[in-house]
């Protein structure tokens, strides 16, 4: 691992356990029997542990949407063609897609970053950070350098670091990358150990012949890289997309910074696990949002050792899981601010019949 991503790493605390105490104390202190509110009382414990602070304000919100073209797509182990990648980027910027409407809904912004599009974009709203104009084939060679990998890492987190100066404190993942399913199924047969046929699904909705040729295409693409399972960037370098390196890195910022930061579905997942296995105290700063109907997420999450709170059918990607989460995490923060507690309210908070 270079150097200055050992150095980020090893900067990364784990959470104040001092604070979750005292959220747990405080929650335990108003007007509902324990644990009654079930996850959010979990939320709000963890955000006072990623922050420190016992009843922390929320500034502004982010969803960065990583976007990247995949060398594999040449394969056909999509539904859609790789140009839809930059389409979409165009999309996101002029606030179309399904992400800008549920972020508008979450009084959220749409941060859209072109990571590795295979095509030269400009619009004002892009954030571009472009490594190089998509992977190369994985079935054919590495997708990418173990220093683009690296490189992409970096964009992330400078990216939080920014957007952390300017005031946003908690973020959400996103990507759009088609064949990026592929890339994320192979990530995960790799680290989890796992047979290709629990890892990949539909994707944009492949039906039952392309899947089985998708699944070929990922046998073929371990086999000829020879991943080490141990290494999670050289697994993310021979296998990943930019996108996900990037998302990783946007994990490791978000834990650098103390902030929280919500995963979206499979693609954010691939990421997550990566940045688990790169620096396993960032676990601790991630709230999954939800569980995508996409095949391998669950193991994919339970492999990270995280719980999803929604269950929505939804298999988008572009962050949409995670700004629909935005809301219920603020809402976790009202109930700790704005509750009663037993003693202010008068509420009797033992039987004291049974006592005596
Ligand atoms: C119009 C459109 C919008 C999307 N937004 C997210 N995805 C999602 O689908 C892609 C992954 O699926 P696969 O691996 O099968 O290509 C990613 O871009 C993901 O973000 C989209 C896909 C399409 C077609
Ligand atoms: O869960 C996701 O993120 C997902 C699933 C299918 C296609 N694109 C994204």
């Amino acid at each position: 691992m270079p150097t200055s991503l050992e150095t980020m790493i090893s900067a990364i605390q784990p959470i104040n356990l001092d604070a979750v105490q005292a959220a747990s104390d405080h929650l335990d202190q108003l007007t509902k029997p324990p644990g009654s509110l079930g996850k959010l009382e979990e939320i709000a414990k963890q955000l006072a542990g990623i922050t420190g602070i016992t009843v922390p304000k929320i500034g502004k919100k982010a969803v960065i949407v990583m976007a990247a073209d995949h060398g594999v797509c040449e394969e056909g182990i999509s539904a859609f063609p790789s140009e839809v990648t930059q389409q979409m980027v165009l999309n996101f910027c002029s606030g179309g897609a399904a992400v800008n409407v549920l972020a508008r809904h979450a009084n959220a912004d749409v941060v859209c970053v072109d990571i590795g599009v295979n095509a030269p974009l400009e619009h004002p709203l892009l954030y571009s950070r472009k490594v190089r104009f998509g992977t190369a084939n994985m079935a054919k060679g590495p997708a990418m350098t173990e220093q683009e990998a690296h490189q992409a890492i970096q964009v992330g987190i400078q990216l939080v670091e920014e957007l952390a100066a300017q005031g946003y404190t908690l973020f959400a993942t996103g990507e759009m990358g088609i064949g990026n399913t592929t890339a994320s199924s192979a990530i995960l047969a790799v680290l989890t150990e796992e047979e290709i046929k629990h890892t990949v699904g539909r994707g944009t909705g492949i039906d039952d012949e392309r899947l089985q040729h998708k699944q070929a295409v990922i046998a073929r693409a371990i086999e000829l890289n020879q991943p080490d399972k141990d290494n999670a960037l050289d697994v993310l370098a021979k296998l990943g997309g930019l996108e996900i390196a990037g998302l990783t890195g946007v994990i490791l910022g978000a834990a650098l910074h103390r902030c929280p930061i919500v995963i979206d579905g499979f693609i954010s997942s691939a990421a997550a696990l990566v940045a688990s296995r790169i620096a396993p105290l960032s676990v601790s700063y991630m709230i999954a949002s939800h569980q995508s109907q996409e095949k391998g997420h669950e193991r994919l999450l339970k492999a990270i050792g995280l719980s999803p709170m929604l269950h929505m059918d939804m298999r988008l990607g572009e962050g949409t899981g995670a700004v629909l989460a935005f809301p219920i995490i603020e809402a976790a923060l009202k109930i700790m601010m704005e509750m009663a507690t037993f003693a202010s309210a008068g509420v009797s908070q033992t039987d004291n019949q049974t006592d005596s």
